[in-house]
């Protein structure tokens, strides 16, 4: 493909370090589940969403690197809170230590929260898995013993939601509904990783062709990527 393209909208995950953020894009843009080391700083992909450049940014859960988090959401069309379903603390986090980073995010920014890691609890006999490991007919039973109880319900991310289009000043006729814009998700098998990034795709392309029939700019740190490297994915470190 050659040059790199300026990226038409960005999207941001955010959230506590471990639960499962580099992951989930690992994922979706390289269709496997693999070890990671945590994140230091930031990283970005590009995923190209029919005729538009989308720009997905991996940010570092770990504190130290906090103050860098409002630099990542500057401008973003839609920003990915992240929790682990496992860890009640990692939802509070969300509201307590990076929903104040979103602030430098596009006033229209799309909000998605997302709980990752539903493979460890028990309801994960309930979900279909991903299309290999569907075709291996492993039997189902055998996930059932040693799995914890899920501690973060669906209901507490609504209400989250809910809260943060408050936070936003936002009404809630405005807004998608906080039952499409919650998801549960595994990085693990795979489950509802592309029905999450594709809903969020979907409702940042109405924001790109808005911004560019008013004219403004669509995102303001064009200046960070380098034009002559033809990497798809980098660090900004
Ligand atoms: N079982 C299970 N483990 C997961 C899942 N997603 C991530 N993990 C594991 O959780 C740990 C943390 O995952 P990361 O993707 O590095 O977490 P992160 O949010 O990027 O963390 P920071 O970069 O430190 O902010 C790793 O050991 C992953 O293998 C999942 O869906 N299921
Ligand atoms: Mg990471």
């Amino acid at each position: 493909m050659g040059r790199m393209k300026k990226p038409d909208g960005k999207v941001v995950l955010l959230g506590d370090m471990n639960v499962g953020k580099t992951s989930l894009l690992h994922r979706y843009m390289e269709r496997r589940f693999q070890d990671t080391v945590s994140t230091v700083g930031g990283a970005f992909y590009l995923k190209q969403w029919g005729p538009y450049n989308v720009s997905i940014w991996d940010t570092a859960g770990r504190e130290q690197f906090h103050g860098l988090g409002s630099m990542y959401c500057r401008g973003a069309a839609a920003v990915i809170l992240t929790y682990d379903v496992n860890n009640v603390q990692s939802l509070i986090e969300l509201e307590d230590r990076f929903l104040a980073l979103t602030d430098s995010a596009s006033t229209d920014c799309i909000f998605a929260i997302v709980g990752n890691k539903v493979d460890l609890t028990d309801e994960c006999a309930l979900l279909p898995e991903t299309e290999d490991e569907s075709r291996s007919k492993k039997p189902i039973t055998s996930c059932i013993t040693a799995k914890a109880q899920k501690q973060v319900h669906v209901e507490d991310a609504v209400a989250l939601y809910k809260r943060i289009l408050k936070y936003k000043l936002l009404d809630e006729k405005d807004a998608p509904a906080a039952e499409k814009m919650c998801f549960e998700t595994s990085a693990k098998t795979g489950y509802k990783v592309d029905y999450l990034f594709e809903t969020v795709f979907d409702m940042v392309v109405p924001l790109i062709l808005q911004h560019r029939a008013e004219g403004l700019p669509q995102t303001v740190d064009i200046s960070i990527y380098k034009p002559a490297k033809q990497a798809k994915s980098g660090c900004c470190a």
